[in-house]
């Protein structure tokens, strides 16, 4: 009998620590998380400044050392490997977002879009070429292509940065404050994209976020508090988690 294969998550996150400092000083950035993100999932990261958010996103893509438990990136166990294969599991599997959007200025949207390949020598094919038009048409970015960032607006910038995550369909989407930089409306937009390309395209995205209006746009929020996971819950109103927020402050 044939059986059908259980998908595997995108990340797999089992009992991770982080810890700084010295023993007689040590600071727990992470304790004992465990956490899967799965493809198809837009999960907002939430929780005060210090409760470890960029911490969990370094351990992720591989930036930071664990110093307990496992990371799996697409089914690879991300502790194991050396530098260089890391650096070739974030340019393979991890899509990068940011605030500041983090383009290169002397390079056109085009070619800070197709950056990725050229940086790890991988060929575009056809199918490549015509999902990065498609990227480029849905995102609105094809009058804009042969402008250099210093002529976008903020919101077709992060298009950019959205088109060049996307590209070469990356096993996990890493978001930190997409939208800290854009103005309402624009935020808007940049959020709704995301949970279209998590629902429409399969992906799987993890965002950083303080602001409960973005969250309330993820499948999924989670709130670490103290290095650890204090909550996880379903689609939330802004309202809904702005109450947690406050509670867990009011708690702490
Ligand atoms: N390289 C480091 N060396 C020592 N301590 C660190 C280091 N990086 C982070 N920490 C500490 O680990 C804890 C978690 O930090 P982290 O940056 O993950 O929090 P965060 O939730 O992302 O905060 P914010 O919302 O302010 O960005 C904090 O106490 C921080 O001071």
């Amino acid at each position: 009998m044939k059986s059908t294969p259980i998908p595997q998550p995108a990340v797999t996150v089992r009992n991770v620590s982080r810890v700084y400092g010295d023993t007689a000083n040590p600071i727990h950035a992470l304790r004992d998380v465990s956490l899967d993100l799965h493809r198809r999932e837009f999960t907002a990261i939430m929780g005060p400044s210090g409760s470890g958010k960029s911490t969990l996103m370094n351990v992720i893509s591989g930036l930071d050392e664990v110093s307990s438990g496992l990371v799996a990136v697409g089914g690879t166990a991300v502790s194991g490997l050396n530098d260089t294969a890391r650096t070739v599991l974030r340019r393979h599997h991890i899509g990068f977002v940011f605030q500041s959007f983090n383009l290169v200025p002397t390079l056109t949207a085009d070619e800070n879009i197709k950056l990725p390949f050229v940086l790890a020598g991988r060929p575009m094919d056809t199918e490549t070429r015509a999902w990065i038009a498609h990227l480029v048409r849905v995102l609105g970015l094809h009058d804009r292509l042969d402008h250099k960032p210093g002529e976008l607006s903020g919101g077709q910038q992060q298009r950019v940065a959205i088109a060049r995550a996307l590209a070469g369909r990356p096993t996990i989407i890493l978001a930190d404050e997409p939208t800290g930089a854009l103005d309402t409306r624009t935020s808007r937009e940049v959020l709704s994209l995301l949970t279209t390309t998590a629902r429409e395209y399969g992906q799987a995205i993890a965002m950083v976020t303080h602001d409960p209006v973005a969250a309330s746009y993820a499948d999924r929020t989670v709130i670490l508090a103290d290095g650890r996971i204090a909550g996880e819950y379903g689609r939330l109103d802004p309202h809904q988690i702005s109450d947690l927020l406050i509670g867990m402050e009011v708690a702490a």
